[in-house]
């Protein structure tokens, strides 16, 4: 019997309407999205793709059109106010910006014990015993528990956002854009904890990151998101190693890589991607207007999702004859153009 996944987002359409009589904008159009228990998924794209509004879908905070929310196979994508705060026993949430979930005027100990108390805990001995241990978990001193967020470096803030996330014990934690702000060494602490406490408590994360090279670190599977919709998903080492979508291709190439020379000389020869605010073509693959592959079928006709051998699902007419193009192409071709 195959197992139930943590969280199974299918199909999911989510509109936005920005002024009244304006027409609608779509931020996800036709989203899959499966979490296995323990597993880490990534969920990539530059700004504007949709990430955080998937998060929102999951979490309730934006009404979702069509398409379905499962949480430990259970259906949550329309549910009320009171089942929804409910779930915060499973499904926690961690954001960029520590000082979201950390009010300045709060002890560390009166944060942390919100989501418990939210959950009906009121025993002081018990919030303060599981504060104690979360805070060693996440590599603080329990006496952090008694001081306030500005007491902290950003990467102890952060730190501590985590830890409160961990209080109720959640079977899949959001982390949206959580290591974003951090300079590089702090983020890859932060990293490296994700992962410890993945194996110590069997969480399972929905990663969001617009850095792919954040994302080939942490997740076993990872969805690539352009203008709402799924360039590619599926195991992290093929999609990083070889992308079967353009789009990640140019993600990849576009990614910060440790040696700074090995960087310049990379986005000189083959070019940085470019805004993802030009028009889309409505009807065809919405990365054609930026891909050097596209042909008029790209322009015209919408690419379904295909399977590939190797466990990906890659939406590219032009797929796999763009990676031999791509290959045979001088190094001055730039990958992606600017419109
Ligand atoms: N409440 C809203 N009303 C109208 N448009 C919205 C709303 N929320 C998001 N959008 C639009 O939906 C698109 C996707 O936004 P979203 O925040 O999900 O992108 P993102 O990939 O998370 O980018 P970033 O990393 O910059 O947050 C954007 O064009 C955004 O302007």
């Amino acid at each position: 019997m195959t197992e139930i996944p943590v969280l199974d987002v299918r199909n999911v359409h989510v509109e936005f309407r920005r002024r009244r009589r304006a027409p609608v904008f779509r931020a996800l159009d036709d989203v899959s999205l499966v979490i296995p228990r323990g597993k880490t998924v990534g969920l990539v794209g530059e700004s504007g793709s949709g990430k955080s509004t998937l998060a929102k879908a999951v979490l309730g905070l934006v009404p979702v059109q069509s398409g379905s929310v499962h949480l430990l196979g259970r259906e949550i994508t329309h549910i009320g106010t009171a089942e929804r705060r409910k779930l915060g026993r499973v499904l926690q949430a961690v954001f960029q910006d520590p000082n979201s979930s950390l009010n300045p005027s709060y002890t560390v100990a009166r944060s942390l014990a919100e989501p418990l108390r939210a959950q009906g805990t009121r025993s002081r001995a018990e919030l303060a015993k599981r504060s104690a241990a979360m805070l060693e978990d996440v590599g603080l001193d329990p006496a952090a528990a008694a001081r306030y967020p500005r007491d902290f470096s950003g990467g102890q803030r952060q730190r501590i956002s985590i830890a409160r996330a961990l209080m109720t014990a959640p079977q899949l934690v959001i982390a949206d854009e959580s290591v974003s702000a951090l300079d590089l060494s702090v983020q890859a602490q932060i990293l490296n904890l994700l992962a410890d406490l993945q194996d110590q408590h069997g969480l399972s994360y929905l990663f969001i990151s617009h850095d792919i090279s954040v994302v080939k670190h942490i997740c076993h599977d990872v969805t690539v998101l352009y203008r709402g919709q799924v360039m590619e998903s599926g195991p992290t080492g093929p999609v990083t190693d070889q992308p079967a979508h353009p789009y990640t291709r140019a993600l990849l190439l576009a990614a910060p890589v440790a040696d700074p020379v090995a960087q310049r000389r990379r986005r000189a020869t083959q070019g940085a991607l470019s805004s993802t605010t030009g028009t889309a073509a409505s009807n065809g693959c919405p990365f054609a207007a930026r891909c050097p592959f596209a042909t008029d079928q790209c322009r015209q006709v919408r690419p379904e999702p295909r399977p590939l051998a190797d466990g990906r699902v890659v939406a590219c007419h032009r797929y796999p004859d763009w990676q031999h193009e791509a290959a045979a192409s001088t190094p001055a071709t730039s990958l992606v153009t600017s419109h």
